[in-house]
């Protein structure tokens, strides 16, 4: 609230609603709910992480040293989106068997996370998402990604 004075008489402006008041408010003033840009301030994820040559670390508790390129690991995670999107597998049994991120262990499951936790990347992509949406292939410096968001 900001106290503000017409005519010598003393008045209390809302800075969030705007609105003002003769009587000294009774709480503090706070934001609406849901007020800023919108949607949500944290999400849970899961993703399935395909490594190559070029990631800022290529190893994981798959391989040792990932040696194939960026096109093939693109090529790779294109068909593996495909198996999930068919229904051939489902999203944590595929991650769990071939992601390259320790969260392979939990099916992919990256638990809650808000903005500024992950690569820029890898971020946009997972707060545009609706709840079961997958995304579409996601490069960031540790490889390439599709990301299932679950809550
Ligand atoms: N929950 C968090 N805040 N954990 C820290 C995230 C750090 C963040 N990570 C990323 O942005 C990418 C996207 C998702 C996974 C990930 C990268 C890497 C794999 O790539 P690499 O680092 O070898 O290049 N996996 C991780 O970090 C794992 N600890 C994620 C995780 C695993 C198990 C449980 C929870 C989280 C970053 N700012 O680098």
């Amino acid at each position: 609230m900001h106290v503000c004075l017409a005519a010598g008489m003393t008045y209390y402006l809302n800075i969030y609603t705007k609105e003002s008041q003769w009587d000294v408010p009774t709480e503090p003033a706070k934001p609406a709910a849901g007020s800023g840009s919108g949607g949500p301030d944290r999400v849970q994820c899961s993703h399935l992480l395909v490594k190559h040559a070029g990631s800022r670390r290529p190893s994981s508790w798959r391989q040792e040293k990932i040696t194939i390129s960026k096109e093939e690991a693109i090529e790779t995670l294109t068909e593996y989106r495909a198996e999930i999107t068919s229904g051939q597998s489902s999203f944590a049994e595929l991650a769990s068997r071939v992601s390259d991120c320790s969260s392979a262990k939990r099916g992919g499951d990256l638990g809650l996370f808000g903005r500024g936790a992950m690569q820029k990347p890898f971020e946009d992509a997972a707060f545009a998402l609706k709840v079961g949406e997958l995304s579409k292939i996601v490069d960031t410096d540790s490889g390439v990604h599709i990301i299932l968001r679950t809550a």
